[in-house]
């Protein structure tokens, strides 16, 4: 049955086992060789770090909790007159409020009425919780199951003093600045914003506000550019849209890279006979153009221009933004210090059949829902050509489908990475 005669194997454009195409690990991997943060440390005001990150390791200067304090509104009592079974009287002799504590001690046989958050009273050890406490006048009745030292926090159990309460390389959130808050730190010394200058290429292009002539567009790489990078913080120089002429083309790449840590461009880095991009890159920089066997995002340029980090990304709508967050958003962040670089994944079962051949990542366009059992599942979001940018808005995650892997079947499981975190 079997009478095929050896065929001689046919290339296809859609193939990656080509030679010079890297994988995607193996292009992060190149990238992130020898990638150091930028140098420039200053120090800034509590209020205005957030975003940025942290150039050093902060020890705490306190305890946290500084006192030990009571977790709940209740009773302040000594462990030995909590019953073992039975119940027990005790007589309230006073009150210890947040920020104002009792200033006596507790006795035997006694115990103070005690707010959340309260001091701890000289010879109190646990404190019982209002709802289980029976208030009589200036006594209370307790029953018994209840355990020595429940509801207190102790001096430094957070926290010690001298402990380090964040790390060096960490990003400043919201939970960050309440952590230094806590601990009264007014000033934090941090990593310097990096400067990303961008612009685009291509003779079709033109700005919003201009007329379209024929073959022309709008240029929508620049906004998404600006959007992806002032999430990620840095300090964006919008050079716009640049004439594909070796002159125009080797003063916009001076410039930028004389002002810049980072210099992204988009358009131009395939195989096209219309652009001088390549021949000013070798004139000004060391820049390697690669094929990565992912889709979409195929072509990609990376290296050295003066003193900046160069990224080239493809021009296709859709592929710049793919390019931009597999690739030059870790590269970014490592770059501004950041050491906790690796994107959030999670694995959910797919509703849609997908096909994909093994030899290549692909980053189809997702969305992660609830179905009507309130399970996390994922639909991909139709067509995915890598000029169709409704496709990223409608989507809220990137499918994930690995290098090795073939084709999915409904319910398969999938690996998504979600377009917002938690920021
Ligand atoms: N023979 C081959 N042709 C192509 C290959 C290949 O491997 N062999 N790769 C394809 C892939 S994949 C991509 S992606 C593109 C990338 O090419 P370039 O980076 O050189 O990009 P351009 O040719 O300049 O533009 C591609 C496409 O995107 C539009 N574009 C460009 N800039 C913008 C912008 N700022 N705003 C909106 N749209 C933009 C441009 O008009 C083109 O339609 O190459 C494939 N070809
Ligand atoms: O990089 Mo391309 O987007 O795969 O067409």
């Amino acid at each position: 049955m079997n009478d095929t005669k050896p065929v001689a194997r046919q290339p296809s454009c859609a193939d990656d086992a080509e030679a010079g195409v890297l994988s995607v690990a193996a292009a992060l991997a190149r990238m992130g060789a020898d990638i150091a943060p930028v140098a420039g440390v200053e120090k800034i005001a509590l209020r205005s770090a957030l975003g940025r990150v942290l150039a050093g390791e902060v020890l705490s200067p306190v305890n946290v909790p500084s006192h030990t304090n009571s977790a709940m509104d209740g009773y302040a009592l000594g462990g030995a007159d909590l019953p073992a079974g039975g119940s027990a009287e005790l007589a309230v002799i006073g009150t210890a409020y947040a920020g104002t504590p009792f200033p006596g001690a507790v006795a035997a046989g006694q115990c103070v009425r005690i707010m959340t958050g309260a001091m701890m009273p000289a010879g109190a050890d646990s404190v019982v919780m209002q709802e289980h406490a029976e208030r009589h006048g200036d006594t209370i009745r307790i029953d018994g199951g209840h355990r020595r030292g429940q509801n207190v926090r102790q001096a430094g159990e957070d926290l010690a003093a001298g402990q380090p309460a964040l790390y060096a390389g960490q990003w400043i959130g919201p939970a960050e600045l309440g952590l230094l808050a806590s601990l009264g730190v007014a000033e934090v010394r941090v990593r310097r914003r990096l400067r990303v200058a961008f612009f685009s290429t291509g003779d079709e292009l033109r700005s919003i506000g201009e007329s379209l002539g024929e073959g022309e567009i709008y240029d929508s790489n620049r906004y998404t550019l600006h959007g992806m990078l002032t999430r990620l913080g840095v300090e964006v120089l919008d050079m716009g849209v640049v004439r594909d002429t070796p002159a125009a083309l080797r003063t916009a790449f001076g410039e930028a890279a004389a002002m810049a840590d980072v210099v992204i461009t988009s358009g131009g880095v395939s195989v096209g006979e219309a652009d001088y991009v390549r021949e000013t890159l070798a004139e000004l920089g060391r820049v390697d153009f690669w094929k990565i066997a992912m889709k979409p995002g195929r072509p990609l340029a990376f290296g050295r221009l003066g003193a900046s980090t160069f990224i080239g990304l493809p021009g296709n709508p859709v592929a710049v933004m793919v390019a931009f967050y597999q690739f030059a958003q870790p590269l970014l962040r490592r770059l501004q210090g950041e050491t906790d670089t690796d994107p959030v994944r999670f694995t959910v079962p797919c509703l849609t059949a997908l096909k994909k051949r093994p030899g290549r990542t692909e980053y189809q366009r997702g969305v992660l829902h609830r179905d009507a059992d309130g399970r996390l599942v994922v639909r991909t979001t139709g067509a995915q050509g890598s000029g169709i940018l409704r496709s990223m808005s409608e989507a809220n995650c990137f499918v994930v489908l690995g290098h090795d892997q073939g084709g999915v079947e409904p319910g398969d499981p999938v690996e998504v990475q979600p377009f917002h975190g938690l920021i």
